[in-house]
Order: C-alpha cells, then structure tokens, then sequence
C-alpha cells in the first residue's frame, strides 16, 4: 500500500469512528432526553393520580353519607294519594343523586386504574409524523390510555386506538396515511421508536424500520407463559391491525394459521370497538363464543389489562344447555368427540359418524324448514293439559283449535292464539273444580295464615256478615277459590310458556318415517345410513337425552314453531375456533342475533369435530350475508412457537398451506421411543422434570382424548404434580397439565409434551388435525413420546425437522 493510500485509509477510518462517534453521542442524547420525558409525564400522571385518589375518596364518602342517611333525606308520607305521589318522587330523586353519585365513582375509579398502569410504562411507542402542507412533525407518543396535559392542551399520550395511532401499525418511516371521521389525512412519517418503559424507566428503545421491532416482537415471544394471555397492543402487526379496526362490514371472517394471534386481534378487536364507539357500546353488548370454560379464564385478563371490561363470554354449549336443560339431558360436545375418537370399533359408528355430519349441515336446515312449513297443514304434536293425573283438555282438542284456525297465519302466532284459548279454558274449568273433594282436603291443610288473608279480604269487601250459617259458606267458597287459583298457577304458567307443544314429539317425528325426510327434500338424496340413523336418534329421544348433533336442530325447529327468541341488544358476536361450528350453527347465530355483526376466527387446519369436512373452507360462511357484506382476512404468520416447531408442524399438512414462522429459534422437536406404559410415564416425568429446569412454567401433556389423559394422569401422578384438565376445568393457571387435545384449542404451553405420538392414536386421517391442533399448542419445546409404531404423519416431515432420540 502506497504512503497516500495508507493516509486515505487511516482518514476514512477516522473519519468512520467520527461519524460513529457522533452517532452514538446522539444516541446517548436521545435517550437522555427520552429518560427525561418518561420521568416528566410519569410525574404529571402521579400528580393526577393524587389529585383523582382524593376525588375518588370524596366521591365515596358522599355515596356512604347519601346511603346512610337516604330515609332522613326523603319525605315519606302515604297519607293520601298525592303525598303518595310526592313519597315517591322524594325518593327517586334521592335514589337518582345516589346512581348519579356510584356511577362517578365507578368512573374515576376505572379512570385510576389506567391512569396507575399508564404510571408503570406511559407508552410503548412514538412516531413524528408531518402532515402535507406542515413544516414540522408532531411527535406522537402512544400508550394504552390517552393522557392530556391540561395546560398545554396536547396529548402527553394518545390511546393506541386513536386514529393518528394506525400509523403506528401500518406504516414503516415514509409517506404514510390515516382515516379519520372527517376523511383521510396523508403526510410524512419521519421517525418510528420503540420503548420497553418499566415501572417508570426507560429499559430499552430502538427505532424501527419495516415492521414493528423485530427485537421487541422477539422479546415478548420469547418469554415464558404464565396462564394467562396477554395483550398485544405494543407489537400488534399491520394485518392485524386491520381485524382490529375494521368496521365496515357486516361478517369478517378471519382465517389463520395456528398462533398467528387470531384470539390476541380478536380481544384487541373488543377493546378498540369499546374505545370509538364509547357512549353507545358497552361491554354487555358483545358476546364471544369460546370453545370451553377454561379458555374462558385463560383470556380473562387482556381487556382489564387495557382497562376495558371483558365482553360477555360463553361457550355455544353453555348456551344450548341454557335453552334446552329442562327438556333434556343434552350431550355436550366433547362427549361426541370423545365418542369419535375412541368409539370406531362399536355398532353404529358409522352411522353416527354421517349422521352427525349430515346434521350439522345447511340441507338439514332446509330439512327443517320445510318440515315446519309442512306443519301449517298437519302434523303439529301437542301434550294434553292434565291436573292431578286428570287429562283437563287432551291433545286432540288442542290439534283441532289449531288447525281450525287460518291457515295463512304464522305459526308462532297461531301458538299464541291458542295459548289465550286454553288460559281461557283453565278459567271456566277451574270453577268446575271448586266442588271436587280434594278441594277441600286441600283447604283443610291451609295454615292459619290464609285463614286470616280471606277472613281480611271477606271483611275488605264488607261479606262478612257475623250470620255464622252464610258466612261459612262464603269462607269455604273464597278459600276453594284460592286453593283452586294457586293450583292451576303451574298449568298457567306452563300454557304461557306453550309447554303444550310436544316439540320432542315433533324432532322424533322427523325420524319415525325413513321416508318423510326424503319427501321434504325432494330430490336430494339422504345419507346412505339413514334408516339407521332415523332409530338411533328416536332412541336417544326416548331416553330423554338429546345427541349434541340434534341440539341446535332441535333448537331451531322450537324457535320456528314457538317464535324466534332473539336478542336485539347484542351489537357484537365474535366466534373464535370458528372451523368447530357447523353450517347449521351459524344460520342459527345469524337469526338470534339479527343486529349484530358477526367476526368470526378460525383455522381450518384446527377443524376437529366429527362434522368437519376435509374440503370444507369459510367460503360456505361468506354466503350468510351474502359476498358484499363479507370481508376475508389471512393470516399466515405464526407467532406463538419458535420456527423449528413450526416448520415441524407445518409439513404435517403437507405443505398446502403457507404458514411463514415468525424468526424466532430455538430446539427441535424430539420423538422419543418407548419400550412400554412404564418407560413412558418414567421418560415423560424426567422431560418434565429438565423442562422446568429450563425456566418453563406452563407445561402439558397432551394426549389424544380423556380416556387416555386419564391413564396418562395415573402414570404420572406419583412422579410430578400434575393437573388433570377435563371439561369441567374452569381455571387456567401455570404449572403442569395432562389435557385432551380438544380442549387444548387456543391455548398454549411454553412445553408440550405428546403423550403418545403412535400410529395406534394418530394413523387415521381424521386424526391428522388433532395432531397438528396438539403439537401447534408448544411455544417453546415439542417432545413427541410414541409407543409402538410412529404416526405416519411424522413421514410428512422432513427427516431433518425434528430430531429421534
Ligand atoms: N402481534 C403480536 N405481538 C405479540 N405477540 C403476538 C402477536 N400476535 C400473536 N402473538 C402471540 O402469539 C401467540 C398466539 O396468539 P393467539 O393465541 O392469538 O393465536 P391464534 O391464532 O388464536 O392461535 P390458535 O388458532 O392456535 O388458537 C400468543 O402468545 C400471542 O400473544
């Protein structure tokens, strides 16, 4: 090297290590001049939240003094009908100051809540955006909550559900845009930072280039599990930003890879409609369909952490149960999925399995449809109204003033009619019924007390003459009418609630007659089981149990016949593990919540249930509202488990499917083989054992149905401490699980451990989706156990995906 190329050299290093210098100096200034804002707004927040502890205890004090003394404060005095009146608006009025008074509080109390947790981390992210036309940018600092400096007038913090925040999530530094009510407002982006702010100090910040920080997003992934879902909100990505807050159409469906934060945008969803529709939403307004009661509590935590109340939650069994306990016992789901994967080898599995098919479809409820259609002319199944083992008015009597009256009338409305005929004729049968003599065994068992109340009322209306002979026959009377009233209340109230339709005659008689299906379709053709079908379904109904394939069908023929039970007040439905509901179970959605839009989340691959067809996708969904009122978002990246676990469990599906892994690494899954059921237990013991060494905190086992989460449970027990999880389990908590597969749905585990990954548990293909629905729940660890020959979905993946020990 020449003298002078030796110098240009040394001069450009000098000149790199100035730049670099500078760099980091302004670095270093930066985040001086950040640690200096977070430690200012953390103080405006502690001085407002001083400011709002001392509001909110004055507040409370006023509502204890408002109880304590409520009598004093009203003027009670029911002289007359007008001091009546004035007793009653004296109280109102106090009762309003009161509900005036908690309804404050109640609101500054949530207000503290935020406000306390805005004090630990303000925000989580800045952009400096310049709009077109201004010369500077206006940084924008977002955080779960707004804060204002009064002062100023400028937001210190805007709430991530702000307009302006979109940006945030859909744009890197450049041009970029966002909507607000009054139209769309372009610029440029100039900057995007990143903060990890704990309990009031900066810890990190990075600025951000295409998507939102890699490195935080690889942060929050990496961490252990704790049992409890968390928020997304500082690294919620671009297309799930736009499930979020998308609110033009009617049904949007979400179809995403197992862990692509279907459930996280869905929550997220809930607390961003409660932020821009504040005042006319509440939280009572949106109902979630989950898919058990645990998961129920596994999510239970994310919108109070964003200061929101949770929505309604519910799982669609719990809510069929609600509507049908009294008529039946009613299987629930995971019976019938227990039944499918462990009952193949009995007597009418197969006719079972088509039936529970068949059902779940659209051509049964056109089935349905055209059955009640039918019933207008004939057909309809009453029960007698009988009293005391006395038939009072018969079937029969009931079926002819049903079927004299107009035929072009609705049914529901014919039920009603028919409902004030029969309230009618209870009256005129019950005078008929003061003369019998259990009349008057019954007065006889009268206490002392009804004496008294006739006796009053006798006097009330000035009968009581003191001639004994004509009063007691006046007592006697009243007393008859009384005993007769309170025991015909039940047959009212049964014939209010046209309990004398036989809607289970009705459902059997679908089936009684192979043939009358066949004709209500018309041409189509029936399940090749049918026949068989037809008899094991009438003998369950017979023995008071309803199939859970029959529930929601059952459930629709009683809203049809009776009058549809909507629920108008319901603004929001969301159904999350959506590919688990049948076709019939939508229709039906869509009828009882007719003012609601509907999002619904699913994964196809995840499509467990017997009634689940392999070529099935959502498209049959779009058509409930029809093409233009429906929107479809994909989702294909997967968050929840390291990249080798998804590339493991991806191939099972044979590499139609394009699930991208979010770049986060870690082991391979291991298939381990064992000798036997004790080699098993003692080898799944030790793995749980290195796990938690390993920093793990929520770990299951996760085997293929109850019946083998039973035996897996009782060959563990004595080894670790584990958790038996079956339907009945409500909580969701860290620690060690043994659980079905089915019920493992949208929950994850930091380790998952396959009990037994044979090609005796998983070797058919109707089991192929449990099995990658069982090994997509591991975030951080997968070790597959198998015992005897492996499943042969193992053979999809690449020799080098996973590793055999
Ligand atoms: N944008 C994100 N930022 C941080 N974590 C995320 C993000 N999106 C998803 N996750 C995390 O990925 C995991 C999976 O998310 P989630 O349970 O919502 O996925 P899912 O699509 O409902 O999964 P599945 O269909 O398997 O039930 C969760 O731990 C969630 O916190």
């Amino acid at each position: 090297m020449s003298m002078s190329d030796q110098s240009r050299h040394e001069d450009q290093g000098r000149l790199e290590d100035q730049v670099k210098g500078q760099e980091d100096r302004k670095e270093a200034e930066d985040r001086q001049e950040e640690q200096k804002r977070v430690e200012q707004v953390v103080g405006v927040i502690s001085r407002r939240i001083e400011s709002l502890e001392q509001h909110v205890s004055d507040v409370k004090e006023d509502i204890v003094h408002i109880r304590k003394n409520f009598w004093e404060d009203v003027t009670v005095n029911f002289d007359d009908a007008i001091e009546a009146v004035e007793t009653y608006a004296s109280i109102k009025q106090q009762a309003e100051v009161l509900s005036e008074r908690e309804r404050l509080h109640r609101h500054a109390s949530n207000q503290l809540k935020t406000l306390v947790r805005l004090q630990k981390s303000p925000y989580f992210g800045r952009i400096d955006f310049r709009e077109d036309g201004e010369k500077t940018a206006e940084r924008i600092y977002l955080g779960i909550g707004s804060l204002l400096d009064e002062n100023e007038g400028e937001f210190l913090v805007y709430d991530w559900r702000a307009p302006v925040s979109s940006l945030y999530y859909d744009y890197s530094p450049g041009p970029a845009q966002y909507e607000t009510p009054s139209g769309l407002i372009s610029g440029t982006m100039e900057l995007k930072r990143q903060y990890i702010i704990r309990d009031g100090v900066l810890c990190s910040m990075f600025d951000t280039g295409v998507t939102i920080g890699d490195e935080l997003l690889q942060e929050v992934l990496g961490k252990q599990a704790d049992g409890q879902m968390k928020s997304i909100v500082a690294t919620i990505q671009k297309e799930q930003n736009k499930i979020i807050r998308n609110t033009s159409k009617r049904l949007l469906i979400v179809q995403g890879a197992a862990g692509s934060g279907k459930t996280s945008a869905a929550l997220q969803r809930v607390a961003y409609l409660l932020y821009r529709y504040r005042g006319t939403l509440r939280s009572e307004q949106i109902v979630l369909f989950s898919p058990n009661p645990m998961f129920n509590s596994y999510i239970s935590t994310v919108l109070p952490e964003l200061g929101e109340e949770n929505m309604q939650q519910t799982t669609f069994q719990e809510y069929v149960e609600h509507r049908l306990g009294d008529w039946f016992t009613v299987e629930d789901p995971f019976s019938q999925m227990e039944y499918i994967y462990t009952a193949m080898n009995e007597p009418g599995y197969n006719a079972r399995a088509e039936g529970i098919r068949y059902k779940a479809g659209g051509e049964w409820l056109r089935v349905i449809d055209a059955y009640v259609e039918s019933l207008r002319n004939v057909g309809m199944c009453f029960r007698d109204v009988k009293f005391r083992g006395r038939t009072l008015i018969s079937a029969d009597a009931i079926k002819e003033r049903f079927y004299e009256m107009d035929s072009s009338l609705r049914i529901p409305n014919r039920m009603r009619l028919l409902a004030e005929w029969l309230l009618g004729e209870l009256k005129r049968l019950g005078k008929k019924e003061i003369n019998r003599a259990w009349v008057d065994e019954a007065i006889e068992l009268l206490d002392r007390d009804d004496y008294q109340r006739v006796y009053q009322e006798l006097r009330g209306k000035k009968q009581f003459s003191g001639e004994t002979f004509n009063d007691f026959d006046r007592e006697r009377e009243l007393l008859a009418v009384k005993v007769v009233q309170e025991h015909f209340a039940p047959l009212r109230r049964e014939v209010k609630q046209l309990r004398f339709i036989d809607l289970a005659a009705l459902y059997r008689q679908l089936f009684e007659d192979p043939q009358l299906v066949q004709s209500l379709t018309g041409s189509l053709e029936l399940p090749g089981h049918w026949p068989e079908i037809c008899s094991q379904t009438m003998a369950c109904l017979d023995g008071g149990n309803l199939f859970w394939e029959d529930a929601t069908p059952f459930l629709y023929l009683k809203e049809r016949v009776e009058g549809f039970q909507t629920n108008t007040a319901v603004r929001h439905v969301f159904v999350d593990e959506a590919q688990d509901y049948s076709p019939f179970q939508f229709a039906f959605m869509k009828r009882l919540f007719p003012h609601a839009k509907l999002t619904v989340l699913g994964d196809l691959n995840q499509a467990i249930y017997a009634h689940s067809t392999s070529g099935q996708d959502f498209a049959g969904l779009a058509t409930l509202y029809g093409e233009e009122h429906t929107e479809k978002i994909i989702l294909t990246r997967s968050y929840r488990s390291t990249r080798p676990i998804v590339q493991f469990t991806s191939a099972m599906l044979r590499g139609d499917n394009a699930i991208e892994p979010f770049n986060r690494d870690g082991k391979k899954p291991t298939l381990t083989k064992v000798s036997d059921q004790q080699d098993l237990a003692e080898k799944v013991a030790a793995r749980i054992g290195e796990m938690t060494a390993a920093g793990h905190r929520t770990i299951a086992v996760i085997c293929k149905t109850a019946k083998e989460s039973r035996e897996a449970y009782e060959a563990l027990r004595e080894k670790v401490p584990v958790r038996l999880i079956d339907k009945e389990t409500v909580s969701f908590e860290e620690g060690f699980h043994i659980i079905p597969a089915y019920l493992a749905k949208g929950v994850e585990f930091d380790g998952v451990i396959i009990y037994n990954a044979s090609r005796a548990q998983y070797g058919r293909e109707r089991e192929r989706k449990l099995f990658y629905t069982a090994c997509t729940r591991a975030m951080h660890e997968l070790h597959l156990y198998c015992l005897g020959e492996k499943s042969p979905f193992l053979a999809d993946a690449p020799v080098d995906a996973y590793v055999e020990v």
